[in-house]
């Protein structure tokens, strides 16, 4: 299986509600889709967001790692070399990992597609099913425990909850919401690197005092303070998982080895695809780390993928794949069932993409 060309082009989806936290406020899903093509005529999918404020990667960035770098990579190149061609596209250009992890995952879609089975398979998974939370955007603690009934309603038994603007309003936000849904759902926070260090600790710790029931808060300082992160996770009782300082596997095995967090949440967007993303899961089980599989605001086509790879690694006991529930339309065809909370795995080859819908090409 030779590949003989690479499309880009781009989609746009509208969310339901706009999607805000400490970093940025989203009103619509704005992705880059790259299509590998192949002289079988297999094609494997991949999606890459710009999530400017945490990986750097722009649209013209994403677009440009892939037309000046990635694409001359791989063009030619036959798929069954995928360990040679997989590590090709980390190494030859660096950072831009979300331009990687689009490539990366139809490089996967594609392996699966030649050997006739679906990616989790693959991968050794034996999962076909998962459940995500959903979030609840920072807003005034009344419009958040307005928001938190409505996930409750829609079925959600886990809610992540955004914190962080205005942070003395943060234990007054959580404390609104558990009053409205009492024990209906386990509630995870993340304030996406707004809190400094002796603030997180008294935050949190007044959570704990309030018996507001917190089962972890994600990224609470800024991505580069692993000291600052040390900090918090040495001082408080809701145990820390680390997000926007973890990107790499060696990040991630940094992390793990200082003991900085409890928990590291993996992003295919972060590390760069699923060949990485399975290093991290890998170095976290080893250390007996346990892992949550994550996402930015993307579409089905990443989100597919990610939960391929959660259906793979049991340390990943705690998902946040929630992007296509978040939208108000869905213009993928195939891969996995998105039903509210409960995800069903595509066992189609490769990760089951069948095509995309309102599709703008770039060529
Ligand atoms: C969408 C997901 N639930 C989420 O919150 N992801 C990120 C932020 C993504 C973004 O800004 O696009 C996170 O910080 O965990
Ligand atoms: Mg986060």
């Amino acid at each position: 299986m030779k590949i003989t060309e690479v499309r880009i082009g781009r989609i746009s989806v509208p969310l339901r509600v706009p999607f805000k936290t400490a970093l940025r406020r989203v009103d619509s899903v704005e992705d880059v889709i790259v299509e590998i093509h192949t002289d079988t005529g297999a094609v494997g999918y991949g999606e890459a967001p710009p999530t400017g404020v945490i990986t750097g990667d722009t649209t013209g960035a994403i677009i440009g790692a892939l037309k000046d770098h990635i694409i001359k990579t791989i063009i030619g190149r036959d798929v069954d070399d995928f360990e040679a061609l997989t590590d090709s596209v980390q190494k030859c250009i660096i950072h831009n990992s979300s331009a990687k992890a689009a490539v990366d995952m139809a490089l996967w879609d594609l392996y699966g597609q030649l050997y006739n089975i679906p990616v989790y398979k693959l991968l050794g998974g034996s999962k076909d099913k998962i459940v995500t939370d959903i979030t609840i955007s920072v807003n005034s603690p009344e419009e958040m425990a307005r928001d938190a009934i409505t996930a409750i309603n829609r079925g959600y038994d886990t809610l992540k909850v955004k914190v962080g603007v205005n942070p003395k309003l943060d234990v007054e936000r959580l404390s609104a919401i558990r009053n409205a849904i009492g024990a209906r759902a386990k509630l995870r926070i993340d304030a996406n690197q707004a809190w400094k260090p002796q603030e997180a600790v008294r935050i949190l710790n007044q959570m704990q005092e309030q018996e507001l029931d917190i089962e972890l808060v994600e990224q609470p300082v800024i991505a580069h303070d692993i000291e600052g992160l040390k900090y918090v996770t040495e001082r408080s009782y809701v145990p820390v998982l680390a997000d926007e300082s973890v990107f790499s596997p060696l990040d991630a095995m940094k992390i793990i080895q200082s003991g900085a967090a409890d928990l590291i949440n993996i992003k295919l967007m972060k590390c760069g695809g699923i060949t990485p993303a399975l290093k991290i899961a890998d170095a976290a089980s080893i250390m007996g780390v346990e892992c949550m599989l994550g996402c930015m605001l993307e579409a089905k086509v990443s989100v597919n993928a990610a939960v391929h790879v959660a259906c793979a690694r049991s340390i990943i006991t705690k998902i946040d794949l929630d992007g296509p529930v978040l939208c108000s339309e869905d213009p993928i065809i195939g891969g996995s069932i998105f039903d509210e909370k409960d995800i069903a795995v595509s066992k189609a080859p490769g990760l089951g993409i069948k095509g995309i819908e309102k599709i703008t090409y770039l060529d």
